[in-house]
């Protein structure tokens, strides 16, 4: 495969336009999908994103189109850029649109409510395409240090190496620096915990906690994804690795983190309706994923003490200071 000449990324928030632009600074040709045709249109006409990467210029090479069909034409790359929620329902929509034999590239990182999908599992069923066609892009890639150019490293996940190949070329450029691995398994569970696990930091510090507690929910939280994804068939090795412990730790770090700074809130004693609001409409991923990664972990006998207690405290009214006692109280045992 030689390097693309069209590539299509589908939905213009943070992470969809950032991706973007990496793609477009890679050389090849960019077209955004937003929903809102106002966005497209501010986007063309200044080449910026106000709402969402405010200060950041746009390269040339990427337009915006709020119509889908002229966004995947011919595109040799879809990436699905929407939040993991809504990836069925946006999919089903595109899927008469897409081109034979494009890669489908996901970049959501959550679990599927009510399926208790991975994100590749969801996109190989509603694209009905098989799982070598499916790739997914995960790592500790906060999306406005890597619009600012700021270095960072990612992995691009396919179970067709060629295919990962590809797009490792594909959105290679002097700032990021894309990895291959074939572990689909491992590299999604690890992106859709870690946004629960910074739930949890975020309570932490909003409950007033230092570096020690938030390095005691990393490593914990760390050993939990580990066991749910190795019984799920997932190479243990991932879970050190940039997808895994990578970005772990800098959404648990970051203040640029949503997941974070949503659990902060909810640790100064704001409810869930308050933190929402102030979220600005922008996706807290962790908020319903610890929903459906306990309910994966109950199917398969797995414990994520974390995890659990993050869905108590966010949907069954548990307070943050509780919840504290109640992982700290836990039976002692070996690490
Ligand atoms: N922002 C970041 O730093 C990173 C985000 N991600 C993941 O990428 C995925 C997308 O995240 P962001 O772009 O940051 O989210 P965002 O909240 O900034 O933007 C979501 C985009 O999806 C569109 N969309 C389409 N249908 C929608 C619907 N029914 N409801 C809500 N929005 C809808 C919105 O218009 C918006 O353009 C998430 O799964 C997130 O975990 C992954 C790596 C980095
Ligand atoms: O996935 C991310 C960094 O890798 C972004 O995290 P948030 O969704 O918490 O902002």
């Amino acid at each position: 495969m030689g390097q693309p000449e069209r590539i299509a990324v589908l939905g213009a928030g943070s992470w969809g336009t950032t991706f973007a632009k990496v793609l477009a600074d890679a050389g090849n040709d960019v077209a955004l999908w937003a929903r809102r045709p106002q966005v497209a249109q501010e986007i063309n006409e200044t080449r910026c994103n106000d709402s969402y990467l405010p200060g950041v210029e746009l390269p040339e090479r990427l337009r915006a189109t709020d119509d889908a069909a002229e966004a995947v034409h011919a595109a040799e790359f879809v990436v699905l850029a929407v939040p993991s929620q809504t990836l069925r329902e946006n999919l089903a929509g595109w899927q008469p649109l897409l081109p034979a034999d494009t890669t489908l590239v996901s970049l959501a990182k959550g679990v599927e409510l009510s399926t208790l999908k991975r994100m590749s599992q969801v996109v190989a069923e509603v694209a009905d395409v098989p799982m070598e066609r499916v790739a997914v892009v995960s790592g500790p890639n906060l999306a406005k240090e890597i619009a600012a150019g700021q270095p960072t490293a990612t992995v691009v996940a396919c179970p067709d190496e060629e295919r990962a190949v590809a797009l490792q070329k594909a959105c290679f450029t002097s700032y990021f620096r894309p990895y291959t691995n074939t572990d689909m398994v491992g590299i999604e569970i690890s992106g859709a915990c870690k946004n629960v696990i910074a739930l949890a930091c975020g309570i932490a510090a909003g409950l007033g906690f230092g570096h020690n507690t938030m390095s005691s929910l990393i490593t914990r939280g760390l050993a939990e994804t580990a066991r749910l994804g190795v019984a799920l068939g997932a190479d243990q090795m991932t879970f050190a690795g940039l997808a895994g412990l990578g970005d772990l730790v800098a959404t648990c770090s970051s203040p640029l983190s949503r997941n974070r700074t949503f659990g902060e809130r909810l640790g100064r004693g704001e409810t869930l309706a308050q933190a929402q609001e102030a979220a600005h409409g922008q996706v807290s991923e962790g908020v319903k994923s610890c929903s459906s990664i306990r309910q994966l972990a109950d199917r398969h006998g797995v414990e994520m003490p974390i995890t659990d207690v993050v869905h108590r405290v966010c949907h069954e009214g548990l307070e943050p200071g509780p919840a504290t006692a109640e992982l700290l109280g836990r039976e002692r045992k070996a690490e």
